[in-house]
């Protein structure tokens, strides 16, 4: 079994009747979304779901999954999605499709954040992978010049396959900060980005992932949880 799909199915599992339920975006969260449609189909589950992306309540809705709003929902009991980079203290890069803002949010008022990646996204240190910074667009030109002056680090606009500027569900843009490496202070560096007029959130999570499942190639999974006891 792909390694992502198996470590989506092993989340899904710690789904329960009654709760409300955060759907990532991106491929590996694409799998937990079917493993969940086929859990609702097969026990009759009662739960209700918060997407982090249109292109996830797109495909939610698809797969006859009840979805709610804002107006219902304060607090999430269980979320599952996944990420570019993990690092051993459960820091996150997030952002590879976009959805870093939703997804945040999401993120912040859920109770357990499950993160299931491959082992490929399993790194001693976060910074490879271009770290998502969602911006107004308004002046999106100062901004960038502004983030390469602090991070002294080349920052890039994201753009969709056919060369666009990519605009997020929340009209934002994403620029992309090439590290190429660690990452310098991962715990302070969203509040130091933040100082930047224009910029509306980083793809940096810290403190937002409890449980992280990862699938291996043998289609075997592994997992191990921070600040958070709920067992099956
Ligand atoms: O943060 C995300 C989308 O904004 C994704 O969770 C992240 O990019 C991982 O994607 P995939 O599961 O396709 O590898």
């Amino acid at each position: 079994m792909n390694p992502k799909q198996a470590a989506a199915e092993r989340a899904v599992e710690y789904i329960q009747d009654g709760m409300i339920v955060g759907l990532g975006t991106g491929s590996t969260a694409a799998y937990a979304i079917s493993a969940l449609s086929a859990r609702i189909l097969s026990e009759g589950l009662e739960i209700t779901c918060i997407p982090t992306s249109r292109a996830t309540a797109e495909s939610a809705r698809a797969m006859n999954i009840p979805l709610s709003d804002w107006d219902t929902v304060r607090k999430l009991d269980l979320t599952i999605d996944g990420a570019d980079e993990v690092d051993p203290q459960f820091r996150l890069i997030k952002g590879g499709g976009g959805a870093l803002l939703r997804e945040k949010i999401v993120a912040s008022a859920t109770e357990h954040q499950i993160i299931v990646v491959d082992d490929h996204k399993l790194k001693a240190a976060l910074g490879v992978f271009p770290l998502p910074v969602a911006v107004v667009p308004f002046g999106w030109q100062a901004t960038r010049d502004r983030l390469e002056y602090l991070l002294s680090a080349p920052v890039t606009p994201r753009k969709t396959p056919n060369g666009d500027i990519f605009i997020s569900d929340d009209s934002l843009y994403v620029l992309d900060v090439h590290f190429g490496g660690p990452l310098p202070d991962p715990d302070a560096l969203t509040a130091r980005i933040k100082t930047i007029t224009g910029v509306v959130e980083t793809g940096l999570f810290v403190g937002l992932c409890h449980r992280v499942i990862v699938g291996h190639p043998d289609g075997a999974t592994s997992e191990a949880s921070l600040g958070y006891t709920a067992a099956l």
